[in-house]
């Protein structure tokens, strides 16, 4: 491809992620803007926050609905930065937290705590913290004793804060946030998140456990906001009990345009009591979810007992094709990670190797990690940080990493189990092709499972089959046909068959 080919190509690329205004024309704070700049190498808002951002100032109750990495986290933390910012008098820490920000996992709360540390470098009256299971209770409310501005949590930790901790200072709290919303309530926290609206006054207490009633919440002066990259009948229910006359943003926009300013944002038209269309959401739960353009969605029919062997196969192919490559494999539970992180790890180079041939020899010259919801926290934290900082390394995971996970350049995802649902296989994929970058991912399916593929047609997501050998060339993995990996194909599918599956 020409230069200049090539240049034309990443400009559409670009327009198709970025907008082309600037940080501060969407109406922040000076100071904030460089923060973006400075600490995080933005140097424009991508269009999801250039849409969001205006409609979050304004004051409106907000449902985010944008493809996975397109930048929902500084959508909606920029905004409540702002806002603390401007207040006359500043903020102190002992007028205790003024944001909450809910999510589903542990890792999702470290990476949003990350990145709230940098935006306020410059702000040190403004105090980020976080609850979540695992840590030391006694540290939490020590920290919270003393006040965090800006609180992340996951929903369980929380409500026990909010239950046992009397130091805990939340009257100023004005914003609540729930990031990857739907993915809250799948886990099971459904109890727990109404029990924390009404402890927190967001919502009035008649409608407790009343999925049809629409909540005024005319007494709460506070802003709430939802977002996730799917929406299913539950996010629904939430958004029902949480948002009072919300703006829907990216619900039906095939490619969203940056919102010039509040006015422009359509709000749908009433059928509801409170001005919020809510069979739109129901329908956009029931439609076409939205995938990053650029990448390329492909699955293999494999019979159970080839799996391990095929999996193996592929993994050294790409080893081999690039010295730098990241890859996520999914399992459906945490057993199968084990399983396979001990197998494969008998086969991968460590970085602990002693000597170069050690590292030659060896069938994957990768470093192999491993996270679920099983493991020691400490040791789930440590996983986390080694798969973002590492160049070349496989993690092997179940659905915990496949929520809101941003790992620096993972090129491919492998769907080993195929997911329960269709949302989990795009949050799954979702982990790579990241802000424009390319991404492959490749579904796993045993022949009885050929279904699956009709199911996520349904919600506009149709992917190329290359179970046929004159498709395997369209991978960029090839498989089972390479002769020179013969050996090592029939090596490990006999010790796979040694083993017994399903974990
Ligand atoms: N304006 C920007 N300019 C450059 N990079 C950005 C910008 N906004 C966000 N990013 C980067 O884009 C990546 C994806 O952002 P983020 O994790 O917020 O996406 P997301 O939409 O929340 O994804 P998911 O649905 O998977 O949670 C991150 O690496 C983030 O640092």
């Amino acid at each position: 491809m020409d230069s200049k080919k090539k240049k034309v190509d990443e400009g559409n690329k670009d327009s198709e992620i970025f907008a082309s205004c600037s940080f501060s024309a969407l109406g922040l704070h000076p100071s904030l803007c460089n923060q973006f700049q400075e600490r995080l190498g933005f140097e424009a808002p991508t269009l999801i926050q250039a849409q969001a951002i205006p409609v979050i100032l304004s004051g409106r109750h907000v449902l985010v609905n944008a493809a996975t990495g397109t930048g929902k986290t500084v959508a909606y933390l920029a905004p409540i930065i702002h806002h603390l910012l401007s207040y006359t008098s500043r903020i102190h820490r002992e007028n205790g937290t003024f944001a909450l920000v809910l999510v589903p996992t542990r890792e999702l709360c470290l990476q949003v705590y990350e990145i709230l540390q940098k935006l306020l470098h410059r702000f040190h009256w403004i105090v980020p913290g976080y609850v979540m299971g695992g840590e030391n209770r006694s540290k939490e409310k020590a920290r919270l004793r003393k006040g965090i501005s800006i609180l992340i949590a996951t929903p369980g930790r929380l409500l026990d804060h909010l239950k046992n901790t009397a130091c805990f200072a939340h009257t100023n709290l004005r914003w609540i946030i729930f990031d990857e919303a739907d993915r809250i309530l799948e886990l099971g926290f459904g109890k727990e998140i109404e029990e924390i609206l009404d402890l927190l006054g967001s919502r009035p207490t008649g409608s407790v456990g009343n999925g049809n009633q629409v909540s005024s919440l005319s007494n709460f002066q506070g802003q709430n906001l939802l977002l996730s990259a799917t929406l299913n009948e539950k996010v629904n229910h939430l958004a029902k009990i949480s948002l009072e006359n919300p703006v829907m943003i990216g619900l039906d926009d095939k490619k969203i345009q940056p919102a010039q300013s509040v006015d422009h944002i359509e709000t749908a038209e009433s059928d509801e009591d409170d001005g919020f269309d809510y069979s739109k959401l129901k329908k956009s739960s029931t439609g076409d979810y939205k995938l990053p353009a650029q990448l390329v969605q492909r699955y293999v029919k494999v019979p159970c007992g080839s799996r391990l062997a095929v999996l193996l196969s592929i993994l050294k192919n790409l080893f081999e094709r690039e010295a730098s490559h990241k890859i996520v494999v999914f399992f459906s539970t945490c057993d199968a990670v084990d399983f396979h992180y001990s197998l494969i790890s008998e086969f991968c180079w460590s970085p602990n190797s002693q000597s170069e041939a050690e590292h030659t020899e060896k069938f994957l010259r990768c470093h192999t990690l491993r996270l679920h919801g099983n493991m020691k926290q400490e040791d789930r934290r440590n996983t986390f940080q080694a798969f973002k900082t590492e160049k070349s390394a496989l993690l092997l995971s179940t659905d915990v990493a496949a929520r809101g996970l941003d790992f620096p350049k993972v090129r491919c995802i492998v769907q080993y189990d195929s997911p329960g649902e269709a949302t989990e296989y795009v949050h799954r994929v979702g982990r790579t092709a990241r802000l424009g970058e390319r991404g492959d991912s490749l579904l796993f399916l045993q022949p009885i499972e050929v279904d699956y593929i009709q199911d996520l047609e349904k919600h506009g997501v149709s992917l190329i089959d290359v179970s046929h050998p004159q498709s395997v060339g369209q991978f960029p993995i090839i498989w089972s046909g390479v002769p020179c990996q013969k050996v090592c194909f029939f090596r490990f599918a006999s010790l796979g068959s040694l083993f017994a599956e399903g974990t």
